[in-house]
């Protein structure tokens, strides 16, 4: 310890700087440890200060007895030995002197250890510049001592942030800088994550709020002002409720949940400092303390009137007819039964008006669809004109309209309604300077006594519409019970069948048809469905047959072949393999004059090879006029058009006369498939056909295919293609397509 002291005692007598900043620590860290409780920047901006003081103390004339020295300069071991900070000198760039309490900041055992290190080795390489810099600055004399923050390297290699104070000296007779450090790294984090904490708060989109534990507002962010209006200055020292709009019972129970769970969230409704109210989104959690003693509330919240409002449009938009604002068919329907609900409960009568715009349709394909809708939207405001406000408006599509009358005994006030709405509408219109006339159908059901749900007024009412259209337009009419249902509904049929087609209301399925030999798809059989928006998924044998009795076959079959050489050129450009694609020509098809340009179009259009085509007819249709059937069937085949005759068996034809047409294929009738291989009739029928057609040049398809032995039977027989349950039921053309990709693989 002699020795130490000796050393130190000559290496620093020349250093007054060094000695009074190293009294000065000394002094320092006495203050820390008696309890003074300094933060860093006061210890290290006193300690050259107070060591300068004591160093003029000790070196004051009178005091300079040797013993005096050396009282002084055991002190002064011991001070150095038991600072709280650390001290060193550097020379030439590397360290010439360290205390232990230096040592120890920088992880080495002894302070020796630190002798001779260059001060880089113990430097970040990113501040290396930076302290290389602050030295040069004082052994220049520019400055005479500077403080500054830097990353030391530790021994281990870990960062340790250093606040030092040093200054230029003279050690050994040679320039040199002294100073004192303290690890300020606790502090640097904490301030790191204080500017992070700050940074969150003054950006962040959503109101913060910070409050005591008596709610009293301590610190809110910009985006709080930004949506409630107040001002930080405003709002600090309030009490949080101002902003509530909250009764005590809610704060209650919010208050309850944040002592039990330390957090709560929902949505609540606040004021803005202008009045306005507004939903907010909110979260408010609790702060404790050590002791769990609450010691703040913070809450962060969101303006939800954009969300609210985006979600009342949507509501909105899914049950309104957006060309009228009026409710569309769901919403009707959904209010309407909420309607009956009430009117049940209250024993009140209801009236339903079924409004048809008569010739609308004339206007839309004269005057095109942007008049047509005008004309709609000015109808709808008409019709709105005569309404008291108990009543509801709804457009179900097209010129459609319906109107519920929320309170009406005797259905008096319905007629008048009725008359009323007839006449208005009954007025010129004036759309794009250019007069236009239409007239109005109504029928009216009531409830209770024509129908008890809403679905049944509503077929009710729409049956007496129609009822009144047979009158001769421009007139309503009440339902009555005598009215012919049958008539009705199926007029009703009718009538929708003929708008199912512009609503789009058709799809086509497509069954497989697969090779009995190979077992790979050979082809697929378009069938019509009909998705009605009440009925659900309608099948062909409802409809087919009416729509050849009134003609509705024709455009509709034309937008079956439409629509199936459509998907079928998808699938080729998909680069799938279906064989053909089999079409249902009705007869009534097969009659119209323009059959073969509506072949010819569709093909066209879509760009199918007419060989993967393929029309399926019945006996009756080409036996009603066999010589102008030939021709015809000649001219199909010609474009390259296969043909096929379907339900064969059926019908009157003899397998010798179908000889005379030109045809690829027969389909045996499912009705002879369905007895095989137990009817020993069906047996020798369809064995017969499969012979017979096969000398005739012809391939045999057979239909209705359901077990496996018909199956095998058939392909024993020698059938070449099979279709039915069993093989795959008649699907939507997505599902189908996944068939296709496997088509190779496919085993009948
Ligand atoms: N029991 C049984 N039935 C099977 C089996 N495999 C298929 N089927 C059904 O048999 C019918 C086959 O068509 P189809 O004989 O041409 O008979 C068709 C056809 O005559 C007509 N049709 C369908 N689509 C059209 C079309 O686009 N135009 C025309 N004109 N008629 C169509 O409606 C009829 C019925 O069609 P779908 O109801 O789709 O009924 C389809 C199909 O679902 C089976 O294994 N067992």
């Amino acid at each position: 310890m002699m020795q130490w002291s000796d050393h130190l005692r000559r290496k620093l007598r020349s250093s007054r700087h060094w000695t009074g900043a190293a009294l000065g620590a000394v002094a320092a860290s006495a203050m820390v440890l008696a309890g003074l409780a300094l933060p860093p920047l006061a210890v290290l901006v006193l300690a050259p200060a107070v060591g300068v003081l004591i160093w003029r103390v000790v070196t004051a004339p009178g005091l300079q007895s040797d013993l005096a020295l050396r009282e002084s300069e055991r002190k002064f071991r011991n001070f150095v030995e038991q600072s709280l900070v650390g001290l060193y000198v550097v020379q030439d760039g590397k360290v010439a002197y360290a205390n232990r309490k230096s040592a120890e900041l920088l992880g080495y055992d002894e302070p020796e250890q630190l002798i001779g290190l260059p001060v880089a080795d113990l430097t970040h390489p990113d501040d290396i510049s930076l302290l290389t810099e602050n030295h040069r600055l004082r052994l220049e004399g520019e400055v005479t001592s500077i403080r500054y923050t830097y990353r030391a390297l530790r021994r281990d290699g870990s960062v340790m942030w250093a606040d030092v104070h040093g200054s230029a000296c003279e050690y050994e007779g040679r320039p040199a800088v002294m100073g004192v450090a303290l690890d300020v790294s606790r502090q640097v984090a904490f301030e790191h994550q204080s500017r992070l904490a700050n940074r969150v708060f003054e950006s962040a989109t959503e109101g913060i709020i910070i409050t005591d534990a008596e709610h009293r507002i301590e610190a809110v962010n910009p985006a709080f002002t930004r949506i409630t209006g107040y001002s930080a200055a405003e709002a600090t020292g309030k009490l949080s409720r101002m902003l509530t709009g909250r009764g005590a019972e809610a704060n209650k129970e919010i208050l309850a949940q944040l002592r039990r769970d330390g957090l709560w969230q929902g949505e609540v409704r606040d004021r803005r400092k202008n009045g306005n109210w507004y939903p907010a989104w909110m979260s408010i959690s609790t702060v404790r303390d050590a002791e769990q003693r609450v010691t703040n509330y913070v809450g962060v919240f969101t303006d939800n009137t954009r969300r609210k409002e985006d979600e009342t449009r949507l509501r909105f938009l899914a049950s309104h007819d957006s060309l009228t604002g009026t409710l569309n068919r769901s919403g009707m329907m959904a209010r309407f039964a909420r309607e009956i609900a009430h009117a049940q409960d209250e024993g009140r009568q209801l009236a339903l008006l079924f409004i048809d715009l008569d010739r609308f349709k004339t206007v839309n394909d004269t005057l095109g669809h942007t008049a047509g809708d005008q004309l709609l939207v000015a109808a709808t405001q008409r019709m709105r004109q005569q309404l008291s406000g108990n009543e509801i408006i709804a457009r179900l599509g097209g010129d459609e309209f319906t109107i519920l009358t929320l309170d009406t005994p005797g259905g008096g006030s319905a007629a008048k309604l009725a008359d009323r709405i007839i006449r208005t509408l009954s007025q010129p219109f004036s759309i794009d300077g250019q007069e236009m006339y239409i007239t109005a159908s109504v029928g009216v059901a009531c409830y209770p006594s024509d129908g008890k749900d809403a679905p049944t007024l509503l077929k009710n009412a729409d049956v007496a519409m129609y009822r009144a259209k047979e009158r001769g337009r421009n007139t309503f009419q009440f339902f009555t019970a005598d009215m012919n249902h049958q008539a009705f509904e199926q007029m009703l049929l009718e009538n929708s069948l003929r708008r199912a087609l512009e609503r789009g209301e058709f799809e086509l399925h497509y069954q497989p048809q697969f090779a009995t030999a190979t077992g790979r798809l050979a082809g697929v059989e378009a069938l019509i469905r009909w998705r009605h928006p009440e009925l659900g998924m309608v099948f062909p044998g409802t409809f087919i047959a009416l729509a050849e009795q009134n003609g509705l076959i024709v455009p509709i079959g034309a937008w079956v072949l439409k629509e199936a050489c459509r998907q079928g050129k998808a699938w080729l450009d998909e680069g799938r393999r279906f064989g053909h694609i089999a079409v249902n020509l009705s007869a009534r098809q097969f009659a119209a004059d323009d059959l073969l340009d509506t072949i010819r179009e569709a093909l066209d259009n879509s760009g199918l090879p007419p060989s993967m085509l393929e029309l399926e007819l019945t006996e009756s249709a080409i036996m009603h006029n066999p010589g102008e059937a030939i021709e015809l069937l000649d001219r199909i085949r010609d474009m390259g058009v296969a043909l096929s005759i379907d339900d064969f068996g059926t019908g009157y034809s003899s397998l010798a006369s179908l000889k005379q047409y030109p045809l690829d294929s027969l389909k045996i009738d499912r009705g002879f498939v369905k007895g095989v291989p137990h009817d020993a009739d069906d047996v020798a029928i369809t064995e017969a056909i499969i012979a017979i057609a096969h000398k005739m040049g012809l391939k045999v398809v057979a239909e209705g295919v359901e077990t496996a032995q018909q199956a095998e039977f058939l392909k024993a027989a020698g059938c070449d293609v099979a279709q039915g349950f069993l093989l795959g039921r008649p699907v939507a053309a997505s599902e189908v397509a996944r068939l296709m990709t496997a088509a190779d693989t496919v085993v009948a």
